[in-house]
């Protein structure tokens, strides 16, 4: 089964993207969704929720995205299992990021984005008209490949989430949990009214992993989170993902093949056209996948 429900903070926080494509966090007063509900309370429905298939936490149906008039994905299918890591691969352009943003409607806020076909999420369509997209990001945390903390303390940065929920949580707390989870509460423990922008890269995302978690998503997705840091604190980094995904589902786009194979449980090859060629356990994508191309992709002959 999925994890508890109703756990989940209110961040109030909606999240947009600048013209590149990097998402930026801004308050969005007055919410309607309920906490612990992707459904907009303003809409008056009855349930709407199918049960989740055994295991599955994430399920595409036949999602096609354009961008005005180009194609991005055709036709993705896929059964994302909970908890562990499942890697997004494939060569520049191919649609991973795009596909990472369909899950929890960030695409939403790119004008020319359009998503057609069904993405469910714990059984439910997270595209149906009455799912509230700030709730649904509440419990699909994402983590970008810029570290990108507010110029606020460390503490706000954590608590930004939180600032809107119920009065009964308490944030002090919540925000040392988020701090231990992402493995930085020991090196700024002492510091914590200190800026966020005053840490190590690597420190500066894992802030921001703190940030995605403190609301107590069900699923982190994370968009090539190691790309702009060194080796240790992508080391520290990949053994943080491990780690989390022994209680939440991490979905990972990456560009390093090795990273994939060290990290990932699942595989997922995307190639040009915006097709999922292959899914799998990531060691067989990498030691006898199915898909000429696959194998092309993964040997180096392209990409
Ligand atoms: N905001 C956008 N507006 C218009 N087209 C976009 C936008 N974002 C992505 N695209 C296009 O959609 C296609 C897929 O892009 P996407 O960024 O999802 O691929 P990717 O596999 O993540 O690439 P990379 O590995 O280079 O980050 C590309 O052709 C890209 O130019």
């Amino acid at each position: 089964m999925t994890r508890n429900d109703t756990r989940n903070a209110d961040d109030g926080d909606e999240q947009r993207t600048n013209s590149s494509g990097t998402a930026v966090s801004e308050p969005t007063a007055g919410s309607e969704a309920t906490s612990g509900s992707l459904l907009d309370s303003s809409l008056d429905v009855e349930g709407g929720s199918v049960p989740a298939g055994a295991d599955t936490v994430i399920e595409a149906r036949d999602i096609d995205v354009f961008y005005d008039d180009a194609q991005a994905l055709q036709g993705v299918d896929i059964e994302i299992p909970e908890n562990g890591v499942t890697a997004l691969i494939g060569p520049s352009g191919c649609g991973k990021s795009t596909f990472l943003r369909t899950i929890n409607r960030m695409n939403d806020l790119i004008d020319a984005a359009r998503v057609e076909g069904e993405l469910r999420f714990e059984g439910k369509n997270v595209y149906d008209d009455d799912v509230d997209p700030v709730a649904l990001r509440r419990k699909i945390g994402m983590v970008f490949q810029t570290p990108n903390p507010f110029p606020k303390s460390i503490r706000d940065n954590v608590a930004f989430g939180l600032d809107v929920q119920e009065k009964d949580v308490d944030v002090d707390e919540t925000v040392r949990t988020a701090l231990e989870r992402a493995a930085l509460l020991e090196e700024v423990e002492d510091q914590l009214d200190s800026s966020g922008l005053d840490l190590s890269g690597g420190q500066q995302q894992r802030l921001c992993i703190a940030r995605a978690i403190a609301p107590d998503p069900d699923v982190i997705l994370m968009d090539e989170p190691a790309s702009a840091l060194d080796p240790i604190a992508t080391s520290k980094i990949e053994d943080l993902i491990e780690d989390l995904a022994e209680e939440y589902t991490v979905v990972i786009v990456t560009h390093n093949m090795q990273q994939a194979a060290r990290i990932s449980d699942k595989t997922a090859v995307f190639l040009t056209g915006g097709e999922l060629v292959e899914f799998d356990d990531t060691d067989k994508i990498f030691q006898n996948p199915e898909h000429e191309r696959v194998e092309d992709y993964i040997t180096g002959k392209f990409g």
